[in-house]
């Protein structure tokens, strides 16, 4: 190809299309900040102190005690500090000499002494205890977030911006970090500035108006910005959803091969690129909103603490105020402001903090809310009888059910083949049977019992279920069969297991047999082939010994050999339980006793082998074309 071929070429080929833009609609595309006020922000915060305090306190008891002892020591050591230099400025600011000036003020200076030594160990023993809570905090937070996710209905993920929300909860988790530091700041400048500030108006009423109003704008303008950086956070939750999932798509060494053979690598970098752009460019647009905040408050915020300043010196030159007070009060002015400062600071961070844990709230409701409640029936043991009677399923945002008024009975000892073309409900039909999903109309009954009432971990315990797209654990050998469920405290089923789907000589040959971790990505770890994976994921199934067993596509990646023993396997096993295969080999339903032949949603044909091969539908249409080569 000559240079000119590749500029041809390059010409006409179109640039990468940029990451699509995710926009949400209906409730979830109103920011729960848009319409609220200012007051009604600042009112929120006694209720998150409270709520961090109830979540604290479900954690360690003896810690959050602990921090609110430290509160009142530090509450009283403030009050008797500035009662002590107030008493110590009169000597000291006195007649005589210096010396006796200063041996007056001794007992005076003694006490500031102690009660400062009183503050900061109090400010240490808070951190200890700030930090004896925060870990558990947070694996508390984190567990019961993977939890509730875990444990809703599996409908739940095909719900639009579900996926979004855990994202914007996962927020609250990682505020759970600074969440407890934040509030026990706020409660100790809170504690020190009502004291100090205590302290002020006892020495002039008119100095804590003054002060309040210096401090103030830079209260409104912290907030503004918290309340600036949550918009931007709302606004970026989809795009950062996406960029992460896209981190792990790009990067897992599972995808190596397909990225690098396709020469994708450009295209993933720029595409990671652009979404990293589009993020950073709503960020950017908050900086000159935040920058006239903090300006506007700086600038109305001074101008108040100048006037402060004027006030007190005023009061002194005219003798309003005693010399040894107007001292006094410079220290006042100033703890008040550095506590106030710190209130404001940090009462923003608590603010800020508040809204992911909404958000976090939000989704844990959410979720609990999508658990299963099905009712307390316990499925009856041996499963005899899977019966569905016109069951119809459609899956949220679809404008057609993907399984549509399917009526079926299998009995234990069956082996029920499932075909048809791509799309055509065969794994939604295998969820509705297995209970993932339930019904949106007609019912499915084990034994007789409806599925929507009975407890989904006793439907579960007797279920084994190799899916199409399976699981590749980076667990080790033995729990990747047995999935941490072991029936036995020796190996002994685990290899019978893996000799059912001709495992066995793989396993040995690993280096810590069934003790390797398959994890290749972890130092010591191991890879098995796709076949072996594909093996090892029937032999978890085979495992269980379920009552029901469905095989969804078992062994679309494994050799004849493999693809013999599993089929061998599953005849042999059958008579104890009700087994069920989708597949697009039509040749392996000839190991079934019904075949049922899906086309949207529908069952079209049914009946055995022979049969269909001869009835000219679509199984007859599809296995020709399977011939044709
Ligand atoms: N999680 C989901 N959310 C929304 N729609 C889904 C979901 N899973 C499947 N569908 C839709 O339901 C229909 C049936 O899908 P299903 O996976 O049951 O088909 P299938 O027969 O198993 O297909 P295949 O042979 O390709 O595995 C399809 O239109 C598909 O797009």
């Amino acid at each position: 190809m000559t240079s000119a071929d590749t500029q041809d070429t390059q010409a006409v080929t179109p640039p990468p299309p940029p990451p699509a833009e995710i926009t949400y609609t209906g409730q979830y595309s109103i920011n729960p900040l848009g319409e609220v006020s200012f007051r009604k922000l600042c009112g929120q915060l006694p209720s998150v102190l409270r709520r961090i305090a109830r979540m604290s306190w479900d954690v360690d008891r003896r810690a959050v005690l602990l921090l609110l002892v430290c509160q009142l020591v530090t509450g009283v050591a403030a009050a008797v500090l500035l009662a002590a230099t107030a008493s110590a400025m009169r000597p000291v600011l006195g007649g005589g000499s210096v010396a006796d000036r200063l041996h007056a003020a001794l007992p005076a200076l003694l006490v500031v002494a102690g009660a400062s030594a009183l503050t900061r160990g109090s400010a240490a023993v808070s951190t200890y205890a700030e930090r004896r809570i925060t870990p558990r905090l947070t694996t508390v937070t984190d567990t019961a977030l993977v939890e509730a996710v875990c444990r809703v209905e599996a409908a739940a993920y095909a719900v639009d911006g579900f996926a979004d929300r855990q994202e914007a909860a996962e927020m609250g988790v990682i505020r759970t970090h600074v969440m407890v530091s934040d509030a026990q700041r706020f409660m100790s400048a809170l504690v020190k500035m009502v004291t100090a500030s205590g302290v002020l108006s006892v020495l002039n009423p008119l100095m804590l108006p003054l002060l309040l109003l210096a401090v103030l704008p830079a209260g409104v303008g912290a907030v503004l910005s918290a309340r600036v950086d949550y918009e931007i956070h709302y606004a970026n939750v989809a795009d950062r959803n996406v960029r992460g999932m896209m981190r792990w798509w790009s990067t897992t060494p599972k995808y190596a091969d397909e990225v690098r053979a396709n020469g994708m690598t450009d295209y993933l970098l720029y595409w990671y690129r652009s979404l990293s752009e589009r993020v950073d460019g709503r960020t950017l647009t908050a900086a000159p909103r935040t920058l006239r905040i903090a300006l506007v408050s700086s600038v109305v915020g001074g101008v108040f603490l100048v006037a402060t300043w004027a006030v007190l010196a005023w009061l002194a030159v005219t003798g309003r105020v005693a010399l040894a007070l107007a001292a006094t009060a410079v220290v006042a002015v100033q703890t008040t402001l550095a506590a106030l400062s710190q209130v404001i600071i940090n009462g923003a961070a608590v603010f800020h903090t508040s809204l992911y844990l909404s958000d976090m709230q939000a989704f844990l409701d959410d979720a609990e809310a999508r658990a299963p409640d099905r009712g307390e029936l316990a499925v009856s043991a041996p499963v005899e009888e899977i019966r569905l009677d016109e069951v119809t399923y459609q899956y949220p945002g679809k404008d057609k059910p993907a399984v549509d008024r399917v009526s079926l009975t299998l009995r234990r000892g069956e082996i029920l083949a499932v075909v048809g073309v791509n799309g055509s409900g065969k794994s939604t039909l295998t969820r509705l049977i297995t209970g993932i999903y339930l019904a949106d109309k007609g019912r499915v009954t084990w034994n007789g019992s409806d599925l929507a009432r009975i407890a989904e971990a006793t439907v579960w315990s007797r279920t084994g279920l190799v899916p199409q797209i399976f699981a590749q654990w980076p667990l080790r050998v033995r729990e990747n069969v047995t999935l941490g469920q072991p029936r036995t405290f020796d190996d002994g089923e685990v290899w019978q297991a893996l000799d059912a789907v001709g495992m066995r000589e793989a396993v040995e040959e690993l280096s810590q047999g069934l003790d390797t971790l398959l994890a290749r990505e972890v130092f010591g770890g191991a890879e098995l082939s796709g076949g072996q994976w594909q093996r090892l994921a029937c032999s978890r199934a085979l495992y269980r010994r379920p009552s029901l067993l469905i095989l969804d596509e078992p062994t679309s990646q494994m050799d004849p050999r493999g693809e013999h023993a599993i089929f061998e396997e599953i005849k042999a096993i059958a008579g104890d339980r009700i087994t069920i295969v989708v597949t697009h080999r039509l040749e392996n339903t000839k190991v079934a006793d019904h075949i049922v032949v899906m086309d949207q949603g529908r069952i079209t044909e049914q009946g055995g082998y022979d049969e269909l091969v001869h009835a000219g539908g679509i199984f007859a249409e599809l296995l020709a074309l399977s011939q044709d080569r």
